[in-house]
């Protein structure tokens, strides 16, 4: 299990993380959902080590995360992050075996490649294989991104808005793919998510980030609901369930905008005399 125990992350006076306690286990796909700007990326880099807490715990397998340790603690984490540029002269087949960086040595084991190349195969992209990165498309870029974070055999895979660049069908082929390896693997598997019927689809827990805070968590099923919706995005929306249970948000076009969202981060700014402001 990783477990995040009172956790509470400030940068440059900015609340984003604020006394946020939960566990993610194995074999379970979790899913981060919430407004732009509230702190789902930060959270993922925290987990990963990049960004340093202001308290807090979070550990995972007997071992807490240190920031002299911090080697050794990446080397559990798969992690694909947002920004999907791949600036770098390699083929696709060399980009997916970075994935395994940690245990290349001069000569590459066949077994290796073979490894690379089924798991492009698997998503549907064998034939990218020797091509130039750089002269991919932004969503053949996400799906080498995650080839490539898959070859590093995680324990715990990270993705940060994995289908953001992806048309409908490849958004199912990495989504599914990525539901049958956390299961297969056991997997500690967590992802930022926005739109919220892939969500619904694919979350077996949801974790709802607010202003820094997490205001919901829990099956889809069990906590999807038009309530949330509006309080989390300020929009109307319907929630009806299909018949395996699953919820559909389906959003009701409004005519006038709000600026709560501006207003909610202006309430965000740490003071430092006082423990926080919200
Ligand atoms: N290193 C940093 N120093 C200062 N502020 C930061 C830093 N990283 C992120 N922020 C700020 O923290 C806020 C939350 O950023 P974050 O990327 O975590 O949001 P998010 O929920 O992932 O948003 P989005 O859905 O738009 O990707 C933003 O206002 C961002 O500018």
């Amino acid at each position: 299990m990783l477990q995040v125990t009172h956790l509470n992350v400030v940068l440059d006076e900015l609340v984003l993380a604020k006394n946020m306690s939960f566990t993610l286990e194995p074999g379970k796909v979790n899913v981060i959902i919430g407004p732009n700007g509230t702190g789902k990326s930060t959270l993922l880099k925290t987990l990963f080590g990049d960004i340093q807490a202001k308290s807090g715990e979070i550990s995972f397998a007997n071992q807490t995360l240190q920031r002299k340790q911090l080697s050794q603690w990446r080397k559990q984490f798969g992690y694909m992050p947002q920004d999907i540029r791949l600036d770098v002269e390699l083929s696709v087949l060399e980009v997916v075996l970075l994935g395994q960086l940690n245990t290349l040595g001069f000569r590459l084991d066949d077994t290796v490649i073979e490894e690379a190349l089924t798991a492009l195969d698997k998503i549907g992209l064998l034939h990218l294989a020797n091509r130039d990165v750089n002269k991919l498309s932004g969503g053949q870029c996400q799906m080498i991104l995650f080839a490539q974070a898959l070859m590093r055999k995680p324990k715990i895979l990270m993705l940060d808005e994995p289908v953001s660049a992806l048309d409908l069908h490849f958004q199912h082929v990495l989504l599914d793919h990525l539901d049958t390896q956390t299961k297969q693997q056991d997997w500690i598997t967590v992802m930022v998510l926005h739109d919220l019927n892939l969500a619904a689809q694919y979350a077996d827990n949801l974790l709802v980030l607010k202003d820094g805070q997490l205001i919901a968590s829990g099956h889809p099923s069990d906590i999807l609901n038009p309530a949330l919706v509006k309080a989390v995005y300020n929009v109307d929306a319907d929630v009806t369930k299909d018949a395996s249970g699953v919820p559909f948000v389906r959003t009701i076009r409004r005519h006038t905008t709000t600026s709560t969202h501006v207003e909610n981060t202006k309430q965000r700014v740490f003071n430092p005399t006082a423990e926080f402001l919200i």
